[in-house]
């Protein structure tokens, strides 16, 4: 053994027989030190004392220790007494904690100084930011959480400070997320008329909602939930084991709808995939489903065979059929619904029952069809974008943000209502949603995180509910369960029941060399389109 570790051993158990010693030692310590501060009292007493008093003073203390020896158990009581005293009068009083200190003046110091470069000019007269000035100078109220996090400020600037810029505002509002904390989100209020800026911090969005039946009008789809302040309407979701109410992110689809289809851009594993889902979910009870997963991932392996789904394609050849399909019974809709307003007669529940085209990453079939010289998908769509309105056809694409520019000028033109998930430069999430955001987006987000935008609406805040792929082991058992018990099912006793379709049944054609696990369906004469008129 080294000579070192020899050292260190014996330093450690040096430590040890001392802190055993301590403990052992403690109460005699502190009779001890009790008894030195009798001691101390008494020699205090005994000094101030006048010289004349001094004589009977020690009389009377001779007689009372006289005294106390005459008694029976005299002597052992004055000891047992004197112990007990010095023994409460030598504890030591605990150290009282500092105060914490206020975290404004922690961290708004810090806010301040990080705004100066920005906001200080040196001939203005009358400046809110100096170096050498304070942050009561320029900051008019702030509120903080317990655990010492801003949650609220207002922030004075100059008026010569480019407010109507975004490039400026946007600088200052990174500084503001920088110093208090790029893990949350802030809304930035800007009041231009008083030079204010107000800062909130936005509380996080509940997590790990399971699916279920949400209480929604027909022809509304709920792809989240957001804050509060967003809508005034509430729903109520059954989460953390208990019942409440969200306020909803809705999508209303349908003839009358401005924005009858639906893009959802987002990072890889931001949850494009699951919001498809949640969508499927919803539209299953009163409609009937296309599915194209372009990625072949098999992330709607649970929708195959379900009553409603007519197929979920995964190959090329596949979704070629299947979007053909869909493009001749869009035109063949409106066909029937044009006859039928032609001769005053009510539309035909097959041409008015809802028909869902759901696209998973649509544009890796378009990179395979260019190798393969075959059309591309993405064409196919063009009839059910531009007629799906009228003809109870909706689109829904899920894509990844970095293939949006590879997804076709006519499905970029026709969804009016967006999705973005993932996190993403504000910059990206301005391009993707068509507007500028009103606040600075977290660091890191949880799947599911993002932001929505229906129409010419404010971009708000998503949190789409956690409707997992019942086969990915990975995903919570209560999760996956939930999705379950939604899955229409031909045995009622085990699953949610299939809902009612009309006698009419639209057809896909089988595509050649179509993958195991698909859903064949015959095409019958009665459910070939109509050309479009
Ligand atoms: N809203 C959500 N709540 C909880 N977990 C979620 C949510 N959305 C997605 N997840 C989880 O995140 C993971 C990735 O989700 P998903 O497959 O939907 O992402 P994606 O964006 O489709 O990914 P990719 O682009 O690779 O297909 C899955 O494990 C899924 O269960």
């Amino acid at each position: 053994m080294s000579l070192t570790r020899h050292l260190t051993r014996g330093r450690d158990l040096a430590r040890t027989a001392g802190d055993h010693a301590a403990d052992m030692f403690a109460p005699l310590s502190l009779i001890g030190r009790g008894l030195r501060r009798h001691a101390g009292w008494t020699k205090t007493r005994w000094q101030a004392t006048p010289k004349e008093k001094r004589g009977p003073t020690a009389l009377l203390a001779v007689a009372a220790v006289v005294g106390v020896v005459l008694l029976p158990h005299g002597p052992l009581l004055a000891i047992v007494a004197l112990l007990g005293s010095a023994a409460w009068t030598g504890r030591q009083p605990k150290p009282v904690a500092a105060p914490a200190p206020d975290p404004a003046d922690v961290k708004l110091p810090a806010l301040y100084a990080a705004l100066t470069p920005y906001l200080a000019a040196p001939d203005d007269p009358c400046p809110l930011y100096r170096p050498d000035g304070g942050y009561r100078d320029a900051f008019a109220g702030w509120a903080f959480d317990p655990d010492g996090r801003l949650t609220a400020l207002e922030i004075g600037y100059p008026g010569w400070f480019t407010d109507t810029e975004p490039g400026a505002r946007s600088r200052i509002e990174q500084v503001v997320q920088g110093k208090a904390g790029r893990a949350r989100e802030y809304r930035f209020d800007w009041d231009l008329e008083c030079n204010r800026l107000r800062v909130t911090a936005l509380a996080p969005l509940p997590q790990d909602v399971p699916a279920q039946p949400w209480v929604t009008a027909p022809g509304e789809v709920l792809l989240g939930f957001t804050d509060p302040e967003a809508t005034q309407r509430r729903i109520p979701v059954a989460h953390d084991g208990g019942p409440g109410h969200q306020p909803p992110v809705i999508w209303r689809t349908g003839p009358r709808s401005a924005e009858p289809h639906l893009l959802v851009l987002g990072s890889t594993g931001s949850g494009g995939s699951t919001l498809l889902r949640t969508v499927a979910l919803q539209a299953l009870a009163h409609g009937d489903l296309v599915v194209v997963d372009g990625a072949g991932t098999g992330e709607h392996a649970c929708l195959v065979n379900r009553p409603g789904v007519h197929t979920v394609e995964t190959s090329l050849h596949g979704a070629l059929a299947a979007l053909e399909w869909a493009a001749q019974e869009t035109e063949r809709r409106l066909a029937v619904l044009n006859a039928a307003r032609y001769r005053g007669e009510p539309a035909p529940a097959d041409a008015t029952r809802p028909l869902w085209l759901l696209l998973d990453h649509p544009t890796e079939l378009t990179e395979l069809a260019e190798a393969q010289g075959q059309p591309d998908p993405q064409d196919l769509l063009e009839v059910p974008l531009r007629h799906g309105r009228a003809a109870r056809v909706t689109v829904v694409v899920a894509e990844s943000i970095e293939a949006a520019d590879r997804l076709s000028p006519a499905l970029r033109g026709a969804v009016r209502a967006r999705v973005v998930l993932g996190d993403h430069p504000a910059p990206e999430l301005a391009d993707a949603l068509g507007a500028p955001l009103d606040l600075t987006p977290a660091a890191h987000v949880p799947p599911g995180r993002g932001y929505a935008r229906i129409g010419a609406g404010p971009a708000t805040r998503l949190q789409a509910p956690a409707t997992v792929d019942p086969l990915d082991e990975d995903a919570p058992a209560r999760l996956r369960d939930a999705v379950i018990a939604l899955l229409p099912h031909r045995d009622t006793r085990i699953e949610a029941p299939a809902p009612p379709v009309p006698d009419h049944q639209p057809q896909v054609p089988a595509a050649p060399g179509e993958p195991a696990g698909r859903v064949i369906l015959e095409k019958t004469p009665e459910a070939s389109p109509a050309p479009l008129r």
